[in-house]
C-alpha cells in the first residue's frame, strides 16, 4: 500500500516526535541524549544544561500521568518546523479491517466504578475525580503510522495531532484539543477543559447539545475545580494572571467542551516551560481533586496503569519557551497492539451511562482516524 501524506508527516518515521499545533508544526528525529529525571526541578535544570551544551535547539517528550514515574524527553539530532499541517492527500486506512477489539474495562464495570466514584464524592470524600477506560485493538497488521497522523490532523485542524516515541519501542498517537501550557518570553497561556457533551451527526440536535452543556450546572462545577487549580498552579509563578469570568464552548469533531483561555506574565525569566508544565500537570481535567484522594481513587478504580495518557507532551528550548500538550484522545502503539484512552470527568451529579457515553464519543477520535466504525460501548 502507498501511503500519500503531506508535509511533515511524510517525514515521519518511527522513533520521531510530531507535535502538529493550530499555528505550526515541529518534526523532531533522532537522539543526543535522554533525560528522564524524575524530580521537576532537576529535570528542567538539566534539560536546560544540556541545550546549553549542544546544538539541539529544543528537547522534547512526554511527562507520564503519574508524577513519581520517570518522564521521557529527548535532545533530537534535527528539528524542523513547519506551518499548519494541512493534509491534502485522501483518507487512507491506517492498517487493513479486522481488528479484534477488547475495552478494559468492560461499559459495565466502567459504569459500576463511576458509581462508587460518585458515592464517595456525594460523601464529601473528594471534589472530582477522572475515570478512564481504555480500548485494546489486536491488528492483522502494523499501523501505518503516517496515514493514521495524516487522518488526525486532517479531522483535528484546530487541535493538536502529536505521536511521541516511548520507552520500550511504544509510540503515544493522539489530537488533544487542550494545551497544558504555552511560555513565550514572559507571557504564559494555559487552556483548561472541563466538562463534555458528545456532538450529534443532526446540526440542530448538536446545537442543543452545546447548549445543554452551557446549561449544566454539573459541567460548570467541573470545569470551575480545574480552572481554579490551574490559576493557583501558576500563581506562585506569575505576577499577573487573566482569567475570563465564564467558559466558551470549543468542539473537536467528536465532542463539545467547556474551556477557559487563561494568559499570565511570568515573575522570574528563568522558569521555564517545562518546570511549569510539571507544576500544573496533572490537573483536575485529567485527574481530579484534591490530588491525593483523587490518584488514590485512580489507582483503585481504573483496572490498568495510564502510562503516559494523561500526561503531558512538547517541548521546551533553550530560552525555557515552549509548548506542553495534555495526553489525551490518544492510543499506545506496540507493535499490532493498540490501546485507545478515554476518561471523563466524575462529579457527585454524574450519571454512570451519561460518562460512559462521553468515554465512546472521545474514543471516536481516533476510530475514525482508524477508518473503523465499531461501537466502542461494550
Ligand atoms: C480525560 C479526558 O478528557 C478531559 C479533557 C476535557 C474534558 C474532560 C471531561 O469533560 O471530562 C476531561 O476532563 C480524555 O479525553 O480522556
Amino acid at each position: 500500500m502507498r501511503v500519500v501524506t503531506d508535509g511533515l508527516i511524510a517525514d515521519y518515521r518511527p522513533g520521531s516526535f510530531l507535535l502538529a499545533a493550530p499555528r505550526h508544526s515541529l518534526l523532531a528525529t533522532g537522539a543526543q541524549a535522554v533525560v528522564d529525571e524524575r524530580d521537576p526541578d532537576e529535570l528542567s535544570a538539566r534539560v536546560t544544561k544540556l541545550l546549553v551544551d549542544s546544538p539541539a535547539p529544543l528537547a522534547v517528550g512526554a511527562l507520564p500521568f503519574d508524577r513519581s514515574a520517570a518522564p521521557h524527553l529527548v535532545l533530537p539530532e534535527a528539528v524542523r518546523w513547519s506551518g499548519p499541517l494541512r493534509p491534502t492527500s485522501p483518507a487512507t486506512a491506517p492498517v487493513a479491517a479486522g481488528a479484534a477489539v477488547t475495552p478494559l474495562p468492560s461499559g459495565e464495570d466502567y459504569e459500576r466504578s463511576v458509581a462508587r466514584a460518585v458515592t464517595r464524592l456525594r460523601a464529601g470524600e473528594l471534589d472530582k475525580v477522572v475515570l478512564a477506560r481504555t480500548l485494546r485493538l489486536d491488528l492483522p497488521d502494523p499501523v501505518e503510522v503516517r496515514a493514521l497522523l495524516a487522518n488526525l490532523a486532517r479531522d483535528n485542524a484546530t487541535g493538536y495531532t502529536y505521536a511521541v516515541d516511548l520507552p520500550g519501542g511504544r509510540t503515544l498517537v493522539g489530537a488533544t484539543p487542550e494545551m497544558l501550557l504555552t511560555r513565550t518570553g514572559l507571557t504564559v497561556e494555559a487552556n483548561p477543559l472541563a466538562g463534555s457533551i458528545p456532538r450529534h451527526p443532526d446540526p440542530v440536535q448538536d446545537r442543543l447539545a452545546a447548549e445543554e452543556l452551557l446549561a449544566s450546572a454539573k459541567d460548570h462545577e467541573e470545569h470551575r475545580v480545574v480552572v481554579s487549580a490551574v490559576v493557583e498552579a501558576l500563581r506562585p509563578y506569575c505576577r499577573s494572571l487573566t482569567v475570563p469570568e465564564r467558559p466558551s464552548l470549543v468542539s473537536t469533531s467528536a465532542v463539545w467542551h467547556l474551556s477557559t483561555r487563561i494568559t499570565g506574565v511570568l515573575a522570574d525569566p528563568e522558569v521555564t516551560s517545562l518546570r511549569l508544565a510539571s507544576a500544573l500537570h496533572p490537573t483536575p481535567a485529567v485527574c481530579g481533586a484534591p490530588f491525593g484522594a483523587a490518584t488514590a481513587t485512580i489507582a483503585e478504580l481504573e483496572p490498568f496503569d495510564r502510562g503516559f495518557y494523561a500526561g503531558a507532551i512538547g517541548w521546551c528550548d533553550v530560552h525555557g519557551d515552549g509548548q506542553w500538550v495534555v495526553g489525551i484522545r490518544c492510543a499506545e502503539l506496540a507493535g499490532q497492539r493498540m490501546t485507545l484512552y478515554a476518561g471523563a470527568g466524575i462529579m457527585p451529579a454524574s450519571r454512570p451511562d451519561l460518562e460512559l457515553a462521553e468515554t465512546s464519543a472521545k474514543f471516536a477520535t481516533l476510530l475514525r482516524a482508524m477508518g473503523m466504525t465499531v461501537s466502542p460501548v461494550s
